[in-house]
């Protein structure tokens, strides 16, 4: 078993700038001055404890590449790439106010999607069997005409897209199981029945009242994009249930091609930004069913990119769990809080979850 890894420092100097988490710091409002929510920290300390943990040697290194602004314009428009150039000398924000970059932003962030299209060119190249990119800035809610939420341009979007132009792939599954919705790679994909976007999320977490249910794709692509919004407070098991009810079922009525997943680890029971109870065994599990399936279904190819999960401490480990189970490692790290998390009440699927899960499950009959 061959897994690509893609890392590069530079992601850690992508620049939030000091924020009260998600605003300004403005001692007139009370904001006192720390850092911003999407800081280099996590993902970070994710390929720390990769190195550390010696997983890293049985991994594939795959150097990441800039992204081409061709590639960029097969999702996004001239006037949202054109914004982020006349801002990349001085610094700015992606669109939504809330997604700041400094000086050499975009320079950053086409090296994230350029990472994303470097593991999933090596899936499909059979260079490697599976890849994990270990990128930064995020992607999953880039729209076609701005950014947003952390997110300058759409990374899997565009490495999809270029995959399907470069290596004529045809049929591309994009897994969602970062705890907001992934909004940008649906959008990018609405109306395309050759990629089945899936998205299991917090319910209207963000962004603000998206990612409902009934949001099924639109023209040629209805019934291929599936949304799946869980309630707050959903932990391992509602998580693995949505995972074996809908989202197994939905790939194997697709029958994709190459199985790509924009892993946040933001739904971790301990992440700021969200209201779930995932451990690491939680994520281990979800990453085992994922990959089993694109063992079962397209050849063993399926490529992760990193997207949210914001807490330093237990990110590293719920996204170690994953990278192990791409690289086969029988004797996985031990998660030293899974003795406080893995045992919290309420772990186990609940009625109202079960009813959330139900809706988004008979939908999936559509597909195909
Ligand atoms: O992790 C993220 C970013 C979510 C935040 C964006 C503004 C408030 C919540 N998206 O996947
Ligand atoms: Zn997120």
């Amino acid at each position: 078993m061959s897994t690509g890894y893609v890392y590069h420092e530079v992601y850690g100097w992508h620049d939030t700038g000091t924020h009260a988490g998600l605003l300004p710091a403005d001692p007139r409002r009370g904001l006192q001055p720390h850092r911003h929510f999407e800081n280099a920290e996590a993902k970070r300390r994710v390929h720390e404890l990769v190195v550390v943990s010696g997983l890293v040697d049985r991994l594939t290194r795959l150097a990441p590449r800039p992204v081409t602004d061709e590639e960029v314009l097969l999702v996004h428009t001239p006037g949202h790439l054109a914004r982020l150039v006349a801002a990349n000398d001085t610094g700015g924000d992606a669109g939504d106010g809330g997604s700041p970059f400094g000086p050499g932003g975009l320079d950053v962030a086409r090296l994230a999607a350029g990472g994303v299209v470097r593991a999933v060119e090596a899936v499909v190249d059979g260079e490697v069997d599976n890849a994990y990119a270990l990128v930064r800035p995020p992607g999953h809610h880039a729209l076609a005409d701005v950014g947003m939420g952390f997110c300058l341009l759409g990374n899997v979007a565009i490495a999809a897209a270029s995959v399907r132009r470069s290596r004529g792939v045809g049929r591309i599954a994009v897994v969602d199981i970062d705890v907001h919705h992934g909004n940008g790679t649906q959008a990018a994909f609405e109306d395309d029945p050759d990629v089945l976007t899936i998205s299991v999320h917090q319910d209207r977490v963000f962004p603000p009242d998206s990612g409902h249910v009934t949001e099924r794709g639109s023209g040629a692509g209805f019934g291929y994009a599936l949304n799946l919004p869980l309630p707050p407070g959903t932990g391992n098991g509602g998580y693995l249930e949505a995972v074996r009810r809908v989202v197994l079922p939905a790939l194997r009525r697709f029958r994709p091609d190459l199985i790509l997943v924009a892993a946040g680890f933001d739904a971790n029971a301990v992440d700021p930004l969200a209201r779930m109870m995932v451990t690491a065994s939680g994520y281990r599990e979800i990453g085992r069913m994922l990959v089993d399936e694109a063992a079962a279904l397209c050849g063993g190819r399926i490529a992760f990119a990193h997207e949210g999960g914001y807490d330093p401490v237990y990110v590293p480990f719920c996204a170690h769990a994953v990278i192990e189970v791409l690289a086969g490692v029988e004797e996985p790290l031990e998660d030293p809080f899974a003795v406080n998390f893995d045992n919290q009440g309420q772990q186990e699927l609940q009625p109202h979850q079960d009813a959330a899960i139900a809706a988004a499950e008979k939908l999936v009959a559509d597909i195909g």
